[in-house]
């Protein structure tokens, strides 16, 4: 389990994670989404104790990093890929950690085995590893302890479909053996198969704590499309489906767009006011625009930008 209660970091003028209260529940593959600069890192950060919460607390198995007597064994985390010593070859790092770390080292070929790297990749210096490769050791020294709780940040970020694949079928397992599992992701669609909660953060507040399903079908019946005969009958309509807080559009002088009302709220308005409709239909959006509608104002750097 990870908790997270009241969590606060700022850098300056820049509010990166802002009161963050939730619990990240074991058994489950949570995704952690938001966009760019959303501050998933710097949370993630901050459960290992590598950032100082400004305020709020981020605990692990109830205590703060700083307080587990064995963290390897507690948690295992995977936030940069490319953070390995380029000269070391995959086995010697790991065999480092493990001397280190009083753990014995013939954990160190089933984690290996794991994480699907044979001898050959296993003897490679850091620097020829390509990223899938480095993000399988990574992963590789994460599960070194055996700990109950894990963090990946970005881990599909520039993997192929098989790559990909094995990400999902290894999570999976992990959840399945009961451990914590948090993956963070800026897209929607790469986490709606691989996990099974979703934790959605925008400007380091929390947006969404619910499974994927409920966080699809929020977006998916966001929309509809409403057509009529008469343009003033829809004005009103309009007018009335603003007053009730939908954000509406006009497409041309017979047709609406509505945001964020169920096609049978807007039926149900359209009989009241007596307004006669050719066409009602909730309009399917993609993973990415239910997304972006969570998000909304949220997002910190616009699609296509910086970063
Ligand atoms: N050490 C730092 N000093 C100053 N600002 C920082 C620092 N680390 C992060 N930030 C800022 O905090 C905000 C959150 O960044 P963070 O990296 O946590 O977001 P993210 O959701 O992980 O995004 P990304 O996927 O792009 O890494 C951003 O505005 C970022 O510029």
């Amino acid at each position: 389990m990870i908790t997270l209660r009241g969590l606060t970091k700022r850098f300056g003028a820049v509010t990166a994670v802002d009161d963050l209260t939730v619990d990240i529940a074991p058994g489950r593959v949570t995704g952690f989404l938001g966009p760019n600069g959303a501050g998933k890192s710097t949370t993630m950060r901050m459960v290992l104790g590598l950032d100082r919460p400004t305020a709020g607390r981020a605990l692990v198995a109830g205590r703060a990093y700083r307080e587990l007597r064995h963290p390897l064994r507690e948690v295992g985390a995977v936030l940069d890929a490319r953070a390995i010593h380029p000269a070391r070859a995959g086995r010697a790092h790991l065999l480092a950690m493990a001397r280190s770390n009083g753990i014995p080292a013939r954990r160190v070929d089933e984690v290996l085995a794991v994480a699907g790297l044979d001898d050959r990749a296993a003897a490679k210096p850091g620097r020829t590893l390509s990223l899938g490769m480095a993000q399988r050791l990574g992963i590789a020294a994460a599960l070194l302890g055996d700990p109950p709780v894990l963090m990946f940040d970005e881990p599909v970020n520039g993997l192929d479909p098989d790559g990909v694949r094995w990400i999902r079928q290894l999570t999976a397992g992990l959840a399945a053996e009961g451990r914590t599992v948090l993956l963070s992701s800026h897209l929607m669609s790469e986490m709606e198969q691989t996990a099974a909660h979703l934790v959605v953060i925008g400007k380091g507040r929390l947006i969404a704590d619910a499974p994927v399903a409920e966080v699809l079908a929020t977006g998916a019946t966001a929309a509809v499309r409403v057509r009529g005969p008469h343009p003033e009958g829809l004005a009103a309509l309009a007018g009335r489906l603003t007053a009730e807080g939908y954000a509406v559009t006009a497409e041309g002088p017979r047709g609406l767009a509505v945001t964020g009302a169920t096609a049978d709220r807007v039926g149900d308005l359209a009989y009241e006011l007596g307004v006669p409709l050719h066409e009602l239909s909730p309009v399917a959006v993609t993973l990415e625009q239910a997304f972006m509608r969570l998000t909304g104002d949220a997002v910190e750097y616009a699609a296509g930008g910086a970063r």
